[in-house]
Order: C-alpha cells, then structure tokens, then sequence
C-alpha cells in the first residue's frame, strides 16, 4: 500500500465509550435478500445451480427464497454506521478499513422482515498508526421483539492513533476474552477447496445492498487511499467465503450456520479469484480465502455450525 497521506485526527477515548447511538428500524423484502446473494457471488458461475439458485429465486414454488446468514452482517449499514455523529472521534473517513466482523445468528433469517437495531461501542483501542473502534449491533424482530442475529465489527482508523501513552496504549472492550480475534490455520491439508472468480463489477453489485462507500467504487478516493483502483468491501468477500462453506458442508442449507468469524488481512481487488479453504474440527470450520493472482491471503477465521447441521 502506498500513498497514505495522513491528515491531523484526534480521539477523546471518555468521549467516545460514552457515546450512545439512537435506535434505529429498517425494512426488507426478498428482492434485498436475492440482490445480496447475487453480490456474493451466488449463481455467478452456474445460474441453475441446484443449492444457490434457492438464494435468488422461488424455485419450485418455495414460498420463501433462503437467506445467506451474512446478509444479517448488511443490518448495521442499514441507516449509516453513525460513525460520524460520535463526539471525541476525529478521523478520516478515507482511510478507513473494515479490520473484522463477529456475527451471531440466534434465529432463522427472514426473507422479509422489519428490523429494529441497537448499537454500542464495543470497543476502543489505540494502535500507535491507527484507532481500532468497535461497533456491536444487536437487531430484533420489530413484531415480537425477539432477539435476531447480533454483528461486532471492528472498524480499523489508519493515521488516527497516538491519543495514549506509547508505554500504556489504550484498550477498552465490553466483551469477554474468549472471543477469539484470530485463528491458527492447521498445518494439515484442508478438508475442502473453493475457487470462485469475482467480476470486476463485483463491489459496484454489492453495494447496491448498502454499503455505498466509495472506496469501493470512486477511482480517486481509492487512490488517496493508498490502492491502484476501487477494491472489494471486506463483507463481500466474506459473503463469498460463507457461501463456499455453506456449499461445502451444510448441503447449501444456510440455517445450518450459528456464528461466523473473520479478520480482513488485505484489500481485494474486483476480478480477482478467491480461493477458500476449509478445515472441518468438530462443529467448527476454519477457513482462509487467498486471491489465486497474487497468492496472498486476504481473510481468515471460522464459522461455528449448528450440530445437528447436514454435513
Ligand atoms: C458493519 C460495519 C463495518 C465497518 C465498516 C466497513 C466499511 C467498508 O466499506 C470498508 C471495507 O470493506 S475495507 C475492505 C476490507 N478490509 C481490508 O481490505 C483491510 C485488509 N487488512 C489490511 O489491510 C491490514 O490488515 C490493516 C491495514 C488493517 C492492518 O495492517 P497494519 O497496519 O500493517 O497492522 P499491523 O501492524 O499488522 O497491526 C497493528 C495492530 O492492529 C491490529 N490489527 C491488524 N490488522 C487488524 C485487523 N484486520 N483487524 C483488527 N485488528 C488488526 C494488530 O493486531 C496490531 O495490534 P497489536 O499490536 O496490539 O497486536
């Protein structure tokens, strides 16, 4: 990465932990459901695939299409991240990275649905180079209240570090330790490979579900940046590497899937080939998506399944 000119940004860490986000409520229908699962890849490659094509379509009369488990990741973006409104956090927005993302499935996804979300600052801490900030937004089902799905996502701020001693950096989370921030890939050969090309197109689809940074779609602000051109939104290659799983293990079935995990190591760039393998350990499938070009891996971690999932 090259190019990232650092503008003056400043972080009141009290401020910030002190924040409290409105409640937010938001609506979709199946034509956001089957437009995410087209983003993601679905059906790109073989448009009568027998397990994708009930992400996009009522095949044989289903009455409900099937909703991929990370479309739930698309909820905090439904009425902005806010990240704007929070007193005490200064940054640019053009550095911005999506460092990971941490879902918890609780029930069925809907394929319709009316949605009320809660958010908190899950975290804060100070890199030196950079402010991670982490966001928890639990969503429930506006009808009866029930508690849906839950995403954590750590949100990486390059150039706005340095707001605490370099000896005693600051570090503020309201969740346990044992929720793991990385995962050890096995030594051994994985348990199954996916290879799925991405279009070039690939982020100007996917963010017509929500996401509409331009990052992912303006050439200059990639390039100011620090990247040679627009690059895929972390989420879109976690979609892919969800799918991949879901294929692999769970018969196509995307209920079988309860939590999923994963850290962005690098930028993809559309057009790119993701590779995806995967470890199955018991109820856990540890995965690492490599772009095939340049051999590097882009994301890794883990998607816990149900146990009584079809594998
Ligand atoms: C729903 C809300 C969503 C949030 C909004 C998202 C909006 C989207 O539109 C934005 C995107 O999708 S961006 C695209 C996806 N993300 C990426 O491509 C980032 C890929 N990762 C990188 O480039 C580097 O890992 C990089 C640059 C992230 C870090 O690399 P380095 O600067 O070299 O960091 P390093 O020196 O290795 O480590 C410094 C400290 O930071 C921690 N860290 C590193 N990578 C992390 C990551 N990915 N996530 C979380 N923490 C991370 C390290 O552990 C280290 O901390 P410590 O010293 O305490 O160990």
């Amino acid at each position: 990465m090259a190019n990232t000119n650092l503008s003056a940004s400043a972080i009141d860490p009290e401020l910030v932990i002190s924040h409290k986000f409105s409640e937010t409520s938001f609506s979709y229908t199946e034509r956001d459901v089957a437009l995410y699962a087209l983003g993601v890849g679905a059906c790109a490659e073989d448009a009568m695939d027998e397990k994708e094509l009930n992400y996009v379509y009522n095949k044989n009369g289903q009455k409900f299409i099937k909703v991929l488990p990370t479309f739930s990741a698309l909820f905090p973006f439904a009425k902005g991240l806010g990240l704007e409104g929070i007193r005490g956090l200064q940054f640019d927005p053009r550095l911005l990275l999506h460092g990971q993302q941490y879902i918890e499935i609780y029930r069925p996804l809907p394929s319709n649905s009316s949605i009320v979300n809660k958010a908190t600052i899950a975290g804060l801490h100070d890199k030196g180079k950079a402010t991670i900030i982490e966001i928890e937004t639990r969503s429930y089902l506006k009808e009866s209240g029930e508690a849906l799905c839950m995403n954590r996502s750590t949100i990486y701020l390059r150039g706005s570090g340095g707001f605490s001693s370099s000896s005693h950096p600051y570090s503020y989370k309201t969740y346990p330790n044992d929720q793991p921030s990385h995962v050890s890939i096995p030594k051994y050969q994985p348990t199954a490979v996916y290879e799925n090309p991405t279009q070039p197109s690939q982020a100007l689809l996917y963010r017509l579900s929500g996401d509409y940074n331009p990052l992912h779609s303006d050439p200059m602000v990639a390039q100011v940046a620090g990247f040679t051109r627009p690059i895929l939104h972390g989420l879109c290659t976690m979609g892919f590497a969800v799918r991949a799983i879901i294929k692999s293990f769970c018969n196509g079935e995307p209920t079988a899937v309860k939590n999923i995990f994963g850290r962005f190591l690098l930028h993809v760039y559309p057009g790119e080939t993701l590779v995806t393998e995967m470890w199955l350990d018991g109820p856990r499938v540890i995965y690492q998506t490599k772009v095939k070009e340049r051999n590097r891996t882009v994301l890794s971690g883990y998607v816990i399944l149900k146990q009584n999932s079809s594998l």
